[in-house]
């Protein structure tokens, strides 16, 4: 089976108590799942052990059936991984929005045509040009969000970790960010409050609880 992302036994704490124990599941290629859960159950710390920005206390991690242990395979593994966090404010950095889109592009070492080209496209495809001239740190909260989500998605990165994608956006937007993630041929973790948005777009869909993941099933 092509897995593209696989966790066994995943636990993890917090000061002596376990926020949850045993997580299991794999994602493969391309598949897009959501995780949904009452507030602080862990959906967050999840998408961080996956991309090693936290440890967890137990467990391992499979990408791309490689084994994840030390800080040099995260690093690689990173490269794969498109990460939209919760709070767009820890994500923007620069202060022009142009600028901003296209910072992950000039690390992955494009040049400077191709990195134009690639920021114009994904502008007109999130149809924001109408903030590509703004100043990041001025923008809405929802506006933020679409600016970040396109910074992700012009790496093209063949993992998608979606921390909330859907937070803060109008419907207009909501749809057509919706749209955006279901026409990816990549693979797509998302977390979310929203199940009709997540209902749209992925193929599972599953619970965190303290004990683990469970699949909600009988969604209509
Ligand atoms: N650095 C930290 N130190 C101590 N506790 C933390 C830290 N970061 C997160 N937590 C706690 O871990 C728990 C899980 O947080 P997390 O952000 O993963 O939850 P979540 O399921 O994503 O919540 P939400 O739906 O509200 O976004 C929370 O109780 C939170 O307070």
């Amino acid at each position: 089976m092509s897995c593209s992302l696989k966790l066994t036994n995943i636990s993890y704490k917090i000061n002596d108590e376990y926020l949850f124990e045993n997580i299991n599941f794999h994602l493969k290629h391309k598949d897009k799942i959501a995780i949904i859960g009452p507030n602080g159950v862990g959906k967050t710390t999840l998408l961080k052990i996956i991309s090693g920005l936290k440890k967890a206390e137990s467990g391992e991690i499979e990408i791309f059936h490689e084994k994840i242990v030390t800080e040099k395979d995260f690093e690689r593994a990173r490269k794969k991984i498109g990460f939209l966090f919760q709070n767009p404010d820890d994500q923007l950095i620069l202060p022009n929005v142009k600028d901003d889109i296209a910072f992950g592009l000039f690390n992955l070492g494009f040049v400077k045509n191709t990195i134009q080209q690639k920021v114009e496209n994904m502008i007109n495809k999130l149809q924001i040009n109408h903030l590509s001239n703004k100043i990041t740190f001025k923008l809405s909260g929802g506006e933020k969000k679409l600016v970040a989500l396109a910074g992700i998605l012009v790496c093209e990165p063949d993992i998608l970790l979606l921390d909330e994608p859907s937070a803060g956006l109008d419907n207009k937007s909501m749809e057509r960010i919706g749209e955006i993630i279901k026409e990816l041929d990549k693979t797509v973790l998302i977390v979310s409050h929203n199940l009709e948005f997540v209902k749209q777009i992925t193929s599972k869909i599953y619970h965190l609880t303290q004990s683990g993941l469970h699949e909600v099933k009988n969604l209509k």
